[in-house]
């Protein structure tokens, strides 16, 4: 049987969401590991006046593709940007396009989606729903067809415990929600929002859920695998350790409390951190083309990519492990001190929130208002706790991933296979991973340089003489204030005093005496 890189030799591959976190990295792993596929057709919307060509020719200079452009410095020529705007009729295909595509795709994965959990619920629907639907209607047209590969996650059954390797039923009828949201203007599906998604904590997750059943049922005569990754993170070994380039999910939080900003979030210490490193989902995704290819399986496979049942690490690990980092290799410029911590209970929380929070958060912004400048750090905090609430509901609770079909797959691969397209989750070392992760964020996303360390370092030494300096001044006001009113305050201040004078008379005697 052929291996992974000799099935994706000659085949042309059409990927949506390639401009994204995941979808970089597997047009980057899909053109260094298998050097013989021969096209990759990459649906792209202009953007911000820029076409998809020039979109393109952006991304490929990122770091991401560095050590691509050595091994193979015309790897770019596979590259085929194709223009389409997924929310649109027909996802905006050129009818040339349309034909070129129908004539030669082989494999499909389908990265793009809205992962915003506030997105409006019209919104959401329309990308993550039906463009998936418009998609698995141009798959059905592909002459030379061998798989579709969709991209779930695996919160899009988050309203369970337990989550098998299964579609389930959908919460309605993908296509009836679809008709009656039609003639609702936005306000009226704002309001309904909460009402239609039930259990599931956003309108991402819920699209996510009702995406699959479409899949489920737009299939026809198609070979299906679907992809189900938890909270997909930095890169683990490929390209390189720790490659990581948005500030989604964990990466924001890890940043924030680098910086010092974020002193406290709401998560359990013992739940389950279900991160998983971008390149194992990515070599999975590849793994599961070319299993769905190969055997084409009677229904749609479903592949929970996840690490908790098979190597757990806990928020209350990964909490530790991202201070130690930070404490050793400190982020620039940073607001305080990197100490934040965990806790599971609604008072404690408000208690740090204000404490932690607000209150330093006030005292910058009168600072800068008596400085002349604009207040900043309010705003930034209300952001922030925007952000930390939405994502408290994944960690504060644990779900159970059967994973099966990933450990199928994996026996199903040569043992050459096995090392290229990685994805056995037992060989992760969690510290070291966590580690590699924040130097990440520092390194890629912040873009700050590894040499000027030592320079951070010497600010969080100015830190903390300000914080020692303000907590002994403002000690020292509370106690003048406090002798002003009370007189037993004054009287225990004159005990203490007298106390350490006699004190000091008698060290001062005995050393006389001695000499
Ligand atoms: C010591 C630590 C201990 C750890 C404790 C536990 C940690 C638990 C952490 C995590 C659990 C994760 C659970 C995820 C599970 C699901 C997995 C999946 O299946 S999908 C993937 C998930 N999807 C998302 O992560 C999207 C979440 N994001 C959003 O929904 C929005 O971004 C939101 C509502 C949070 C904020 O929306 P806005 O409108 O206020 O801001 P915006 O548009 O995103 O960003 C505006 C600008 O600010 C920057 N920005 C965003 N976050 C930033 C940050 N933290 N720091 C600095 N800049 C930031 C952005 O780059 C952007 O810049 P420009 O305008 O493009 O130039
Ligand atoms: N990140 C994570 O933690 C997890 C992600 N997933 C799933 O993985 C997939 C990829 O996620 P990720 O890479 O993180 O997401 P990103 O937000 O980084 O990427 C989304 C991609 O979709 C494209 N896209 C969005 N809207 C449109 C549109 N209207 N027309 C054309 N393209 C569009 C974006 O293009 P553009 O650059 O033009 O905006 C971008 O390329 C998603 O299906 C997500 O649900 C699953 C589990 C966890």
């Amino acid at each position: 049987m052929a291996s992974v890189s000799e099935f994706y030799a000659g085949k042309c591959v059409l990927i949506t969401g390639a401009t994204g976190f995941m979808g970089k990295v597997l047009v980057e792993k899909l053109l260094r590991s298998c050097p013989e596929v021969k096209a990759l057709y990459l649906l792209i919307r202009t953007k911000q006046g820029q076409s998809s060509q020039q979109r393109i020719h952006t991304m490929l200079q990122s770091k991401l593709f560095d050590r691509l452009r050595e091994e193979n410095p015309d790897f770019h020529k596979r590259i085929i940007p194709v223009s389409s705007e997924l929310t649109q009729p027909g996802l905006a295909l050129s009818d040339e396009d349309v034909q070129t595509l129908t004539q030669s795709v082989h494999i499909i994965f389908h990265c793009a989606a809205t992962i915003r959990f506030d997105e409006p619920l019209k919104h959401a629907l329309q990308l993550n729903v039906i463009a998936t639907q418009q998609l698995l209607c141009l798959a059905q047209q592909m002459q030379q067809l061998h798989a579709f590969i969709h991209i779930s996650t695996a919160y899009a059954n988050c309203n369970r415990r337990h989550i098998d390797e299964v579609i389930y039923p959908p919460p309605v009828e993908p296509g009836k929600l679809i008709h009656s949201l039609e003639w609702m203007d936005d306000a009226i599906v704002h309001d309904l929002t909460p009402r239609l998604i039930g259990d599931w904590p956003n309108t991402y997750t819920y699209t996510k859920a009702l995406a699959e059943c479409v899949v489920q049922q737009e299939s026809g005569k198609l070979n299906i695998g679907i992809i189900r990754p938890s909270i997909v993170g930095a890169s683990w070994q490929e390209p390189f350790p720790g490659w990581i380039d948005n500030f989604n999910g964990p990466s924001g939080v890890f940043i924030a409390a680098g910086k010092g900003i974020l002193r406290t979030m709401r998560a359990s210490n013992d739940a389950v951190a279900d991160l998983i490193p971008v390149d194992v989902v990515i070599n999975l995704t590849l793994a599961a083309g070319w299993y769905t290819a190969v055997h084409r399986p009677k229904s749609a496979m479903v592949y929970n990519c996840t690490t908790g049942g098979i190597n757990p690490f806990h928020w209350g690990e990964i909490e530790h492990h991202v201070m130690l980092t930070f404490k050793r290799n400190p982020l620039e410029q940073a607001f305080r001190r990197p100490n934040a911590n965990i806790t599971s209970n609604y008072l404690i929380y408000q208690y740090w929130i204000l404490v932690s929070h607000k209150f330093p958060a006030l005292l910058y912004d009168l600072f800068l208002r008596l400085s002349g400048q604009k207040p900043q750090m309010m705003r930034i905090f209300n952001r922030l706790h925007k952000a930390i609430g939405l994502l408290e509901y994944f960690s504060s609770q644990d779900w159970e991933w059967n994973s099966d079909n990933m450990n199928m797959l994996m026996n199903q691969l040569s043992t050459e296979d096995r090392k290229v397209f990685n994805f056995d989750v037992r060989q992760l070392n969690w510290p070291e991973y966590i580690e590699s992760y924040c130097i990440g964020t520092k390194k890629y996303v912040l873009n700050e340089d590894m040499a000027d360390i030592p320079a951070a370092r010497q600010h969080l030494r100015k830190l903390r003489n300000i914080r020692y300096t303000f907590n002994t001044v403002l000690l020292v006001f509370i106690w003048r204030v406090f002798i002003a009113r009370s007189q037993m305050a004054r009287n225990i201040w004159y005990f203490v005093v007298s106390l350490c004078f006699k004190f000091l008379s008698y060290f001062r005697a005995s050393s006389t005496l001695t000499k």
